[in-house]
Order: structure tokens, then C-alpha cells, then sequence
């Protein structure tokens, strides 16, 4: 769909998750043939949860450890969430350009998905609970210390000044960008 909206030369603002390196790499590489296009991958348009990811980013560095947890309504197709991905991916990037070693996590032995999906290094965990809409948690810590970061949407408004935004701008941003955090002056 991304690639034939290219083709078409129509701007696209895509909210839907799920999306693997090779993916978003065939989008890139399609993107170069039209240079003044505009795609906008966001895995999340609610500000608490672009402003968290953020946060995390900017905090992964002072910290030994950190994990994500997200938590989704039941009737959700992917995990772990786009949201939490991107959380995962944003932290262990941080980590690698301060030059920290892998985390500690002495498990010798335990049941599949204990200690959730490995991101980049960092493992995040998905809950499905009746009555939640789209949350996350995201911990880091050091000996002594915990950090803890943590968005909810409660209701589904919350991503809607993110979409308003994204459509308005995107016109004015070709190229392809992953996560709204592109789109803010943060
Ligand atoms: N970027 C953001 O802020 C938000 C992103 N989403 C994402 O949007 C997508 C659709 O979610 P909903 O609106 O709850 O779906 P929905 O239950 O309203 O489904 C809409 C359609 O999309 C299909 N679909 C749902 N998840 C999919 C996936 N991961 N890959 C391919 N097809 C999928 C469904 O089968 C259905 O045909 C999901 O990837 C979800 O994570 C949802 C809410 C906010
Ligand atoms: O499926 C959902 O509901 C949501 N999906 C996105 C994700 O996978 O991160 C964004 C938000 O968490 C709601």
C-alpha cells in the first residue's frame, strides 16, 4: 500500500504496527524514487507515549538495566506492541552510543516467553487484559534506583491530535520518518 502511494505520488501516514527491518527497508529504498513524497511510520501518535519514548531514550543512558512492559486489549493482532518496539529499539540505541555492556540477567533456565522478546537487547513483555486500551511501562534502574516511565491511553482520542498533526505537516517533510518524535521540537 506505502509503495503504490508512492508510485502515486500521495503522502502517507501510517499508524499501523507490526512493521520488521525488512519492511521498512523496502519502503526507504522505494521512498529514494520519489524524494518529494512524505511517509510518516508512527507506531504511536498520543503525545504521553511519544513524550515516554523520549524520555526513555534520553534516560537509557544512566542506566544498567531497563525492560518495557506494554499492556493492550485482547483483541490486538500484534506483540509485542508497535509502541513498545519502538521503546525497545530507542533504549538500546541509547545504550550502544554511551558504550554499555549487554545487561546483567543471570536466568540459566526457563519457560518460553518468561522473560519476554528480545529487542535490540532489551526485553520487553506484553499483556492482553479485557478493559485496557494501550499502556506502557518502561523501567530502568541501578543498584538502589528505579526509574519508572509510564502512558496510558485510556480512550482512543488520545491519538488523534498525533494524526492531526502528522496530516498537516506531512506535506512538508519528504522522505521517510519512523515515530512522530520527528515531527516535534523535542
Ligand atoms: N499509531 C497509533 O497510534 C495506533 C496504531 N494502531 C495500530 O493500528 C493497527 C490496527 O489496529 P486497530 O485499529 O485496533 O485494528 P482494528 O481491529 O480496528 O482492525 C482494522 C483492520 O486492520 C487489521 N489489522 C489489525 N492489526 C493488524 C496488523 N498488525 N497487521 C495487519 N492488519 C491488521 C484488522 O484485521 C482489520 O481488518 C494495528 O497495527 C495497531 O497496532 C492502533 C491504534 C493507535
Ligand atoms: O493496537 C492498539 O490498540 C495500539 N497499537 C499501537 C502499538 O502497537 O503500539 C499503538 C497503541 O499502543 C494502540
Amino acid at each position: 500500500m506505502v509503495h503504490a502511494l508512492l508510485d502515486a505520488g500521495v503522502h502517507a501516514v501510517v499508524g499501523t504496527t507490526g512493521w520488521d527491518a525488512d519492511a521498512l527497508a523496502r519502503v526507504r529504498a522505494h521512498a529514494s524514487t520519489r524524494p518529494d513524497v512524505g511517509v510518516l511510520i508512527a507506531p504511536n501518535f498520543a503525545l504521553s507515549a511519544v513524550l515516554a519514548m523520549r524520555f526513555a531514550s534520553v534516560a537509557a543512558r544512566y542506566f544498567a538495566s531497563a525492560e518495557v512492559v506494554e499492556m493492550h486489549h485482547p483483541r490486538k493482532l500484534d506483540a509485542p506492541s508497535g509502541t513498545a518496539v519502538h521503546t525497545a529499539r530507542g533504549i538500546a540505541e541509547a545504550r550502544a552510543g554511551a558504550g554499555l555492556a549487554p545487561m546483567a540477567d543471570a536466568t540459566a533456565s526457563a519457560l518460553p516467553g518468561a522473560r519476554g522478546a528480545d529487542v535490540d537487547g532489551v526485553p520487553v513483555h506484553a499483556l492482553r487484559l479485557e478493559g485496557l486500551v494501550a499502556h506502557e511501562q518502561i523501567f530502568l534502574s541501578n543498584p538502589g534506583e528505579l526509574l519508572t516511565l509510564r502512558t496510558d491511553s485510556f480512550d482512543r482520542i488520545s491519538f488523534m491530535p498525533g494524526v492531526l498533526l502528522a496530516v498537516r505537516e506531512i506535506a512538508s517533510r519528504p522522505g521517510v520518518h519512523v515515530g512522530l518524535e520527528t515531527y516535534l521540537d523535542l
